[in-house]
């Protein structure tokens, strides 16, 4: 068993409490990697012997992004739809057919290659555990297909065959479908099941509809997450803690009542809020507050939502920075949103901290600190270090 020591870090964000502030950081700092998990870290100075070491000359260091939303399974392209909003079009859900129809029509290869290319490119930019959600399938075949085709590059994968019901069938017809055989053909292949809950659009799901599929997906062994709250007030929010959803996702109008329920359940395992403020840049919305979250109590994600409608982005820094930007958040917030809470909304603790026994996902920055990642937007310092 080969012992790998990182050295030279100038910089190390390791969400253990033995260090430094918020975001445990430990300075001229070391780590040791044995068989991918982290078993030794602290100062250079006191590191251990190893078979190999790496020294990265002061360069910054945090866990691998966890980007719990993704849905980065899809052919086509809407740039068009796009350019349109930037023109004052409204986003409404009704552009997600058309992903439907050119991703029915692609090959497996075809949705292989675009799917691999996503995920290089997210890992390019520090991103080493990632969530995928089917959707763009909306009948047994093809919902199955692309659940397989995610569990090829992650363990996370979400059944989201409520995403919108396809024109021309019956809104109950189709709810019996996802619950029935479509539940059936998915579930062997996914860990979570999720409901596009957004009564104000004529495409998605209403309070009960989404009920019936999220207890449906439960009994089926799945875990919840629920997309609400994106293009008003809605019950998503009500749902997800009434349901007990891992994940709230999107999240940007929510009433007092909803932090309130949000704050109350989050002492006991309720759903932590994954923020996509990546949305909120592509359609041209207002952003949702963080702060006022973070102030209530309640655990706040930050992920891509890399989808061809609302924001075809891979880059968890630029969430990070939009994050500071935009969301009201301290750059503390912002990158232990993008670690250690989409570890939390995704409910696992091997990953999103460097701590002794996480896996080793490290991120370097060409940067000698993370607070970069807010203070050089759209610079490319961050990328997954292979050990
Ligand atoms: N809001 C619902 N689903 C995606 C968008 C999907 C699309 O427009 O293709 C989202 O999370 O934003
Ligand atoms: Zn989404």
């Amino acid at each position: 068993m080969t012992a790998r020591l990182v050295t030279g870090i100038g910089e190390l964000v390791t969400h253990d409490e033995r260090f430094a502030g918020p975001l445990g950081v430990l300075r001229d700092a070391a780590l040791v990697v044995q068989d991918g998990v982290v078993v030794w870290v602290g100062p250079a100075s006191a590191a251990p012997a190893a078979d190999r070491a790496r020294d990265l000359g002061g360069r910054a260091v945090l866990p691998g992004f966890v980007d719990s939303h993704t849905h980065l399974v899809f052919a086509g392209d809407r740039s068009d739809e796009f350019e349109a909003r930037m023109a004052g079009a409204p986003y409404t859900g009704g552009g997600i057919e058309r992903t439907v129809a050119a991703t029915r029509a692609a090959t497996d290869d075809e949705l292989r290659a675009r799917l691999a290319a996503l995920v290089a490119e997210a890992h390019a930019q520090g991103t080493t555990t990632l969530e995928v959600k089917s959707g763009y399938g909306l009948d047994v075949p093809t919902e199955a297909r692309l659940l397989r085709l995610a569990g090829e590059v992650t363990a996370e994968t979400t059944f989201l065959g409520a995403h919108v019901v396809p024109t021309g069938v019956d809104r109950a017809d189709y709810v019996a479908l996802v619950v029935g055989p479509m539940l059936d053909a998915c579930a062997p292949h996914a860990r979570w099941a999720d409901v596009f809950c957004e009564p104000s659009s004529p495409h998605a799901f209403d309070e009960d509809e989404a009920r019936t599929v999220l207890t449906a997906a439960a009994r089926a062994g799945l875990g919840l997450r629920v997309h609400g709250n994106q293009l008003g007030p809605g019950p998503g929010a009500r749902l997800a803690v009434e349901l007990g959803a891992a994940s709230l996702d999107h999240g940007t109008h929510l009433t007092d009542a909803d932090v309130a329920a949000l704050a109350d359940a989050a002492g006991h395992g309720g759903p932590v809020v994954t923020l996509l403020p990546g949305v909120e840049l592509s359609t041209r919305s207002p952003f949702p507050d963080a702060r006022r979250l973070l102030d209530a109590g309640v655990e706040v994600a930050l992920a891509t939502d890399c989808n061809p409608g609302t924001c075809f982005s891979t880059s968890m820094p630029l969430m990070v920075a939009l994050g500071v930007a935009h969301l009201r958040m301290t750059t503390d917030q912002a990158v232990r949103a993008a670690t250690l809470g989409g570890a939390h909304a995704l409910r696992r603790d091997d990953v999103g901290h460097l701590r002794i026994g996480a896996r080793a996902d490290l991120c370097v920055l060409d940067a000698p600190t993370y607070r970069h990642l807010a203070y050089r937007p759209g610079v490319p310092i961050a990328h997954a270090l292979p050990v």
